[in-house]
């Protein structure tokens, strides 16, 4: 057990709510080479639906992918909050969707980034998202991978600069997207939204995580996921899946347990 986890289960005993923010690729399922073929690992959605009915806990998924997708992708009963594209777009367990409404030159931006990146990859290793373009390079030989890695970053360098949009790599490849969309956004977001008293916790293994762990800062437990530690911002770390699951089950069985009397 991580030493900071003791004095995080007292509190959960203690209070009457609580954010959990999870990430998904890496975190809660393991890389594979295709995204569509993406599952959780096992026991993750029963965790993720016990405390989904536990109505003490919010729980809210942070995740590259689109959100709806993702919600699909899980079918989790209920459905948690999902905040979708690095913190672009926002999809609530009653259905409600926000995205952000682009202006005319961005959606052009990202159209053309989309285009770009087909003239140097297969079409199943491009992915457009409602605001984002991402270039995926994984499962592609390594020789091979650098050269295209070079030609899209320069490409869509130029794309970035007269469309005022920004590259942000993650674990696996490249991903034009909207400056000001992500995941410290979302995590602000939702902190402002949360009781000050109530304990908070993110999740989460990639870079594009860093800027919730960053978000969090000292307000809540920021864990980085990673069969190996790389520097972070994060304040603890653990490996997938066994530790993530434990991390879990701990979290349920301390919020469960709050006021209940057994004979
Ligand atoms: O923020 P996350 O929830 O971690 O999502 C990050 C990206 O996840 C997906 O791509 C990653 O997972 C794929 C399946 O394992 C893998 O093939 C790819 O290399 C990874 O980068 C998703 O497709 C992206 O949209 C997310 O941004």
């Amino acid at each position: 057990m991580i030493p900071v986890l003791g004095p995080l289960w007292t509190r959960l005993n203690r209070s009457s709510g609580a954010l959990l923010m999870l990430d998904f690729d890496g975190t809660l399922a393991p890389f594979r080479e295709s995204r569509l073929q993406t599952r959780p690992y096992p026991g993750i959605p029963i965790l993720l639906e016990t405390l989904g009915r536990e109505s003490r806990t919010r729980v809210v998924l942070v995740t590259g992918r689109p959100a709806k997708s993702l919600q699909n992708l899980l079918r989790l009963h209920p459905s948690p909050e999902i905040w979708g594209s690095h913190g672009a777009e926002r999809l609530r367990p009653d259905g409600t969707y926000q995205e952000p409404d682009l202006d005319s030159a961005r959606k052009e931006g990202l159209r053309r980034a989309h285009w770009s990146a087909l003239l140097g990859l297969p079409p199943h290793k491009v992915e457009r998202k409602p605001v984002s373009v991402a270039a995926h390079w994984r499962g592609i030989p390594q020789g091979e991978r650098g050269r295209i890695r070079k030609a899209l970053q320069a490409r869509w360098t130029t794309v970035a600069e007269r469309y005022n949009l920004q590259l942000l790599p993650f674990d696996g490849g490249l991903e034009m997207v909207v400056p000001g969309f992500h995941k410290g956004r979302a995590v602000a977001r939702l902190l402002e939204e949360t009781d000050p008293t109530h304990p908070a916790a993110y999740l989460g293994d990639d870079l594009t995580d860093e800027r919730a762990f960053a978000a969090l800062g000292t307000r809540g437990l920021s864990v980085l996921v990673r069969g190996a530690w790389r520097p972070t911002r994060a304040q603890a770390w653990i490996r997938p899946p066994e530790e993530v699951l434990a991390f879990l089950e701990g979290w349920c069985f301390h919020t469960l347990l709050r006021n209940r009397r057994f004979p």
